[in-house]
């Protein structure tokens, strides 16, 4: 099992926001966990990111333990994710933000850097090779030298994704990829999720957006209340009562606000 959580629980003063949640992401599959407003879902993704720490229950990823493991150490093990706000280098070109990523893997050393030798030319040639390959992934080629910010949204939010891969994490945390894209750019996510997922990377979806989920995931967790309320394949989630329940019972809200 690459990630799991066991009874996790979190608790702000009185209100418990994750309630003895279980849940687990296998190699190679694209989980989904949704929950409609105020479920619980960023507090279960700062729960496995590290930024929180649980009340109760654990976190375990590649089989250790992680729980009270800090943020940065999570992340060197391989757990990658993306902000809801947007954080690239705006003022560099799409490709320089992904060569960024990529340097902490590579070879290069300063003396290296500093005489120019044949290593560091190879080095530098493989960076740029990949860093084309991953734009390449999302058809973001022939912006390479645009400036990142002149991109329009949902392509910045792309080149996210991208960095997040750079790092080659063993799992990579999605944080609502979808949210404020227009319908044809959340369309063209489902097929870059679907590609990423082809090149093998697992991926854990949280998403308020139960159309991106049920087009991608091959599994899904339903949270509401901070409590697990359904497990199962997209088409077992869709006629859910409980779920059905959920989010109908949020549509009655809106509407509540908005009359
Ligand atoms: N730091 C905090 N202190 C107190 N209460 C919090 C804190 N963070 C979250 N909560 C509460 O926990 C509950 C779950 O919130 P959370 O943000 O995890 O839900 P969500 O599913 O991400 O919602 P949304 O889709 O609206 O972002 C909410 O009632 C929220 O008000």
């Amino acid at each position: 099992m690459l990630l799991e959580t066991r009874n996790l629980t979190k608790r702000f003063g009185g209100l418990t926001a994750v309630n003895g949640v279980s849940m687990h992401v296998r190699e190679g599959e694209i989980l989904g966990l949704i929950g409609p407003n105020g479920a619980g879902k960023t507090t279960m993704f700062n729960l496995l990111t590290g930024v929180q720490k649980a009340s109760e229950g654990s976190v375990h990823f590649l089989g250790k333990e992680i729980t009270r493991i800090p943020v940065h150490s999570i992340a060197l093990m391989g757990m990658a994710r993306t902000f809801q706000n947007i954080k690239l280098f705006g003022s560099l070109s799409v490709i320089d933000n992904v060569k960024i990523a990529l340097y902490p893997k590579s070879q290069l050393r300063m003396l290296n850097s500093i005489l120019k030798t044949p290593k560091y030319r190879a080095e530098t040639k493989r960076i740029e090779d990949k860093a084309y390959e991953l734009l390449l992934l999302f058809g973001l080629e022939s912006k390479a030298n645009y400036q990142a910010d002149s991109l329009p949204y949902g392509e910045q939010r792309y080149l996210e994704i991208i960095r997040a891969l750079a790092t080659e994490p063993k799992l990579l945390i999605l944080d609502e990829p979808g949210a404020g894209m227009n319908g044809a750019e959340s369309d063209r996510l489902v097929e870059h999720i679907r590609t990423i997922r082809k090149a093998g990377h697992t991926v854990l979806l949280i998403e308020h957006d139960m159309n991106v989920i049920m087009e991608v995931c091959d599994r899904i967790y339903v949270i509401d209340f901070g409590e697990k309320i359904a497990e199962g394949v997209p088409s077992e989630i869709r006629t859910h009562p409980k779920v059905i329940q959920a989010y109908l019972g949020e549509e009655d809200d809106d509407d509540a606000g908005n009359s």
